[in-house]
């Protein structure tokens, strides 16, 4: 169930370059926290010690596994949870202190309890519009209306909640969110539990929207979602935030893996070793690391092993991919798929 709600750093952030603290710098981002932490009563730290930077304009994929977080922050970011410490800026102003100001440009799809099961969808968004006081009631219909034909549901308006399939509850969510315009969009795993046709359609409006110039931060556990979907991408890993940058930055971040065919493969290895390659390992074939930036570069590596006398019949490099970074920086499984 969803509800509408109002509404990059000392990541490990491989690719991100350090936090520029001149006054004004984060003048460009949409989403800025510094420190932001949440210790749960209980002690268990949810959210440790993030600073987020989600620039203007861009598709922010929030990534990372089941508990990792991503709930809690975004929580925290509509000012739905208090932080424990660290401090957040959306749109430039802090929260929440202008949150009066700041919420009604930012729209948000977060977990929760949500519409009523025995209204229509337009009456459930009749409600929540009324709930808007910043909003002119007379013009209640229209804003609805087009919010309902933006999201595909206009058909199924008179039908109650409670008859709605799962990709139809999550898209009235988002025609709540979008009642009015927003700067800011924050969905929280928006396609979680769709069908592959409900997530093609959630995924077409987050693109349109986007290419209208929202600014989306979009949570989620699907890698194919942030590599159809986002420019930018956050990591997250147990609370903290281990990599942020644009999509591009944080992808070639990742160690390139050098393979060799060799009829002497421990010669292979050793040379290999010898010259800075990680994680050498003797394969069928030859020998074969991982290239990690500082690295020798392939060339070099040809140069030593044909100085070594060892014979090469094939030097093939595999460029990581973002899968192979999460693994690396979360140490866990993913679920690859859509
Ligand atoms: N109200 C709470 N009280 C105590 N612990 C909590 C509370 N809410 C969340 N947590 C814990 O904080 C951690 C982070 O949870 P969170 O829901 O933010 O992660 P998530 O990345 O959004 O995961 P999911 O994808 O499963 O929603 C988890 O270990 C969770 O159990």
């Amino acid at each position: 169930m969803t509800t509408p709600a109002p509404a990059a750093t000392r990541p490990a952030a491989r690719s991100t370059p350090e936090r520029d603290a001149r006054p004004g710098a984060d003048a460009d981002l949409a989403v800025a926290t510094s420190g932001l932490t949440k210790r749960f009563r209980g002690g268990q730290v949810a959210v440790s010690d993030l600073d987020l930077r989600v620039p203007h304009g861009a598709v922010y994929g929030f990534l990372g596994p089941n508990g990792s977080g991503k709930t809690t922050t975004i929580r925290m970011l509509l000012g739905l949870v208090a932080p424990t410490s660290g401090t957040v800026r959306l749109l430039g102003e802090d929260v929440p202190a202008a949150r009066a100001r700041v919420l009604p440009r930012v729209g948000a799809l977060v977990e929760g309890p949500a519409f009523h099961p025995y209204l229509s969808g337009a009456a459930n968004l009749r409600r929540t519009d009324a709930a808007d006081r910043t909003v002119d009631p007379r013009t209640s219909g229209r804003r609805i209306a087009a919010a309902l034909d933006r999201v595909g549901l206009t058909a199924a308006a008179g039908k109650r909640f409670r008859v709605y399939s799962l990709g139809m509850k999550q898209r009235l969510g988002l025609a709540a969110a979008l009642l009015r315009p927003r700067d800011l969009l924050v969905l929280d795993e928006p396609t979680n539990g769709l069908d592959p046709q409900g997530t093609r359609e959630v995924r077409a409006l987050v693109r349109e929207l986007a290419a209208e110039g929202t600014t989306v931060l979009v949570s989620t556990h699907l890698l194919a979602e942030v590599e159809q979907l986002c420019s930018h991408v956050g990591v997250m890993s147990a609370g903290r935030l281990v990599a942020q940058g644009t999509l591009a930055d944080v992808t070639a971040a990742t160690p390139t893996r050098v393979a060799l065919e060799a009829r002497d493969r421990e010669g292979a290895a050793r040379v290999l070793a010898a010259a800075g390659v990680v994680g050498v390992a003797i394969t069928e074939d030859g020998a074969a690391g991982e290239l990690t930036a500082g690295g020798p570069d392939p060339e070099r590596l040809l140069v030593d092993l044909v100085g070594a006398g060892v014979g090469v019949r094939q030097l093939r490099l595999e460029r990581g991919t973002l899968e192979d970074l999460f693994v690396d920086l979360t140490g866990e499984g993913f679920d690859v798929r859509a």
